[in-house]
């Protein structure tokens, strides 16, 4: 707005967010002129101050972009969307492009991360799951947790993360945000979003294996994932390719998974309402966390029940376990709906083995507003806990230590127990988040709001229309 501020020397712009469609958000931007040079001061003064007020919003970031994320677009879409506005809005950022797998988590590991507000990622769901280990393991190795004990009290990240999405399916943006927008994000994290979030952290006996916070899935994801690896240069089509080659094999596994219901959470996984943005049950859980760690600052030791268990064992094309909905474009309510952000709990969903045809029904059920989960061979738990043990583990277990459990010969075992089955894959893998687990026999375990993101969950959209606040910056 050059020209303006020439002809009419007392002028500032102002940018400020507005929604512009269902959860996407723009910068807009608007100049004033002033006659009066007192009056024009005092517009400066009282914007200057009101921004000052605004302590959560970040100043220092450090981002990390992975070039080769989805469509290979995630430079190019941070320095065109991203940056401009950053600058714009007074933040100062390191960015780092990652040259090798891991190189965001293995560099969060000892960087110096005083400086910095909060961590950005550029890239789909595997980047922010560098990040988030990174974080993570950081703050538990300073803090002396030991993460390699399941049931260990991890300690609690206050460094936010913000998700530019630049990968191939961007669920924890989508179903965080409600979109996969990076221009929404970075807005997002222009004006300090904090919304806390659920971890999942998966164990071998005593080994520690991965954070989850999306999807953990045995049978139909980690069977998809697989077959897509081979494939990544087809960028987000390879889900598709895959999906389809493994719809029409058809496999089910079998296997015993044991969990402990989320009792003291107030939503159940059929519920028709969803997590908005400061949902209730969210809410509660935090009070509830508060109340716990207070209770153990105080010197008592939390203890939880170790009895109620269920054993479910049987045949399934599908173990998922969700701490989130998992919305994202290809399934636009998710794989959970009525799952929550950061209630401490996790959906457990078993799909049993079923015919091909009913298996399509309910994977297309995912894809509009009908319930996935009114089938009969289909059933949902909200969980604090689960462990799964493939039937087939006593065998893995002996042969793990020559051949490792993903070795080819473990995956592509014959199930001679059951020649007509249908079974004729022993062991399905565990998709977490994207990346691939090292064992098939896990636990897994919910840690209530872990970690936090630069976001705030889904707006309401009545709240979209009705009242509009578009946020200056
Ligand atoms: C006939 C129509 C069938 C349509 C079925 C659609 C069901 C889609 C549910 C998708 C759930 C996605 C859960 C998220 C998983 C991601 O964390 C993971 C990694 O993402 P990224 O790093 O961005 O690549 N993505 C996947 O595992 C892909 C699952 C795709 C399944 C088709
Ligand atoms: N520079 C890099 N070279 C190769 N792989 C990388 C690089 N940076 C990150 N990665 C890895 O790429 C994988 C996929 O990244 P992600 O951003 O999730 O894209 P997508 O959504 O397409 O899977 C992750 O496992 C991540 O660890
Ligand atoms: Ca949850």
């Amino acid at each position: 707005m050059k020209w303006q501020h020439i002809c009419k020397p007392r002028a500032f712009t102002v940018r400020y967010v507005q929604r512009v469609r269902k959860h996407r958000w723009r910068c807009k931007e608007v100049t004033f002129w002033c006659s009066d040079e007192q009056l024009f001061y005092q517009w400066l003064q009282a914007f200057h101050d009101l921004l000052e007020q605004q302590t959560h919003r970040p100043k220092n970031l450090l981002v990390y972009i992975n070039p080769y994320g989805g469509k290979k677009r995630g430079k190019q879409i941070y320095e065109n969307k991203v940056a401009p506005l950053f600058s714009a809005a007074g933040i100062c950022a390191d960015v780092i492009v990652t040259e090798y797998a891991n190189h965001a988590r293995d560099h969060l590991y000892d960087a110096n991360l005083e400086k910095y507000d909060g961590v950005v990622c550029v890239g789909g769901d595997g980047m922010f799951s560098e990040v988030l280990h990174g974080l993570i393991v950081r703050m538990q190795k300073d803090s002396d947790v030991d993460h390699n004990n399941p049931s260990a009290q991890l300690s609690r990240c206050n460094m936010r993360i913000g998700i530019i999405p630049a990968g191939s399916t961007d669920c924890i943006c989508y179903a965080t945000v409600g979109i996969n927008d990076p221009e929404t994000s970075a807005l997002h994290i222009i004006l300090g979003d904090c919304q806390p979030l659920d971890v999942c952290s998966v164990h071998y006996k005593r080994t520690f294996l991965k954070y989850s916070v999306s999807l953990l899935g045995y049978g139909f994801y980690g069977d998809v994932l697989k077959g897509s690896e081979k494939n990544r240069w087809l960028g987000p089509a390879r889900y598709d390719v895959s999906g389809f080659k493994t719809f029409l094999t058809h496999h089910c596994y079998e296997g015993s998974v044991s969990f402990q219901p989320a009792k003291w959470v107030l939503g159940s996984p059929r519920d028709q309402t969803t997590c908005t943005s400061g949902c209730y049950i969210c809410r509660q859980s935090s009070k509830q966390l508060d109340e716990q760690e207070q209770t153990q600052a105080c010197g008592s030791e939390h203890r939880e029940q170790d009895d109620d268990w269920t054993t479910i064992k049987g045949r399934f094309m599908a173990i998922n376990a969700v701490s989130m909905s998992c919305a994202c474009p290809r399934s636009p309510n998710g794989l959970s709906p009525a799952a929550h952000l950061a209630d401490g709990s996790a959906d457990l969903i078993l799909v049993r083995k079923c015919s091909r045809l009913d298996f399509l029904r309910h994977l297309i059920r995912h894809t509009s507003n009908k319930d996935q989960f009114d089938f009969p061979f289909v059933e949902v738990y909200r969980v604090k806990n689960f462990q799964f043990t493939p039937k087939h583990f006593e065998d893995e277990d002996n042969e793990s230590t020559d051949i490792g459990i993903l070795g080819k010969k473990n995956f592509s075992q014959i199930c001679t127990d059951h020649p007509s089955c249908g079974c004729n894959h022993v062991n399905s893998i565990w998709n977490c988040d994207g990346e691939t687990l090292d064992q098939t026999a896990i636990e897994m375990r919910v840690h209530c709001q872990l970690i936090k993101l630069f976001a705030r969950g889904i707006e309401n959209a009545k709240l979209e229309d009705d009242v509009n606040p578009s946020k200056v910056f």
